[in-house]
């Protein structure tokens, strides 16, 4: 039985208990929520809804305590100001890692942080696919040798409220699709923490930070989020569209990041891994 310890109480956790709610083929032996100071009352109401995961829940403010209950397993589901704050200790104390916010590890001394505490503290820092697909076929092509690696993300102006785009575009005036970045996954990435992690993913999966072309559209003529993945390679070549559902909680986020952060879950319980 896991002990499973979710860092946030926003859009993606809730679709990861609400996903694990329905397909965890057992309790959890324990659920340890992290949320900011102040926003304990947030942290209890989503653990109220997850009634029947675990017999023993509780909502922590600080790292410590929630260290403490000795999780097998943390979900980062909150932003890149969570990976910076906690993701360095969680590995250190032994604890394996899912980060969701990807796009975090494009500063480089983070990353090699990260790398380093995991070793020491003998865990594992997971990457899921989160709200893009072909991650499998793009790492496994690396190694026959990457020909062109590129990304475009589509969404919604209101999924650009609130970021450098806002600056760049009138995001409510939009009449028909607008490029506001063309560059390297590794700028994406910094500049849209809330939008782009999904290409930090695919740099990490493929050609790297600097290697990945990033192009990012506010579209008034779509409804969902959209994820376009092109990849030429000596082994294979393919193009990838998805057509993600925005999350109810976050417009920015797409439903499919939060599952797929829940199929890690389910994949550490499962007697077969897929
Ligand atoms: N890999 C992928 O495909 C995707 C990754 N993401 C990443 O996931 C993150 C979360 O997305 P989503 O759930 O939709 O966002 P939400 O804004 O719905 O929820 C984020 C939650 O995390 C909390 N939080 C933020 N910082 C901290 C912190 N330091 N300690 C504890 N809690 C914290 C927020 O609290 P408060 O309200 O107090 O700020 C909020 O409850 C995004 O910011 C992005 O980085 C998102 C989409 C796709
Ligand atoms: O959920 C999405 O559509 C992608 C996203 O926000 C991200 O990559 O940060």
């Amino acid at each position: 039985m896991l002990r499973l310890g979710i860092i946030g109480a926003g859009g993606i956790a809730s679709t990861v208990l609400s996903a694990l709610s329905a397909e965890l083929p057992a309790p959890l032996r324990s659920l340890d929520l992290l949320v900011r100071p102040g926003r304990e009352v947030e942290g209890e109401a989503l653990l109220a809804g997850a009634g029947g995961l675990a017999a023993e829940r509780r909502v922590h403010a600080a790292l410590e305590p929630f260290l403490a209950q000795a999780p097998d397993l943390v979900l980062e589901c909150a932003g890149h100001g969570a990976v910076r704050a906690y993701a360095e200790a969680v590995l250190r104390a032994g604890r394996d890692l899912v980060v969701v916010s990807v796009g975090a590890l494009a500063d480089p001394a983070l990353h090699d942080r990260l790398r380093a505490a995991a070793r020491e503290g003998g865990a594992r820092l997971v990457l899921p696919a989160g709200a893009i697909g072909g991650i499998d076929v793009l790492a496994a092509a690396r190694a026959s040798g990457l020909e062109e690696v590129s990304y475009i993300g589509r969404k919604p102006p209101r999924a650009w409220a609130g970021t450098r785009a806002e600056g760049l575009l009138d995001l409510g005036g939009l009449t028909e699709p607008a490029t506001f970045f063309e560059g390297s996954a590794r700028d994406a990435a910094r500049d849209y923490p809330q939008n782009a992690n999904v290409a930090a993913t695919v740099a990490l999966a493929g050609a790297g930070f600097d290697a990945t072309r990033v192009r990012l559209v506010a579209d008034p003529g779509i409804a969902r989020n959209q994820h376009e993945l092109v990849v030429r390679s000596a082994a294979v070549n393919f193009t990838i569209r998805l057509e993600g559902r925005p999350s109810a909680a976050n417009p920015k986020t797409s439903l499919g990041a939060g599952y797929s952060v829940a199929r890690e879950v389910l994949n550490r319980v499962a007697p077969v891994v897929l």
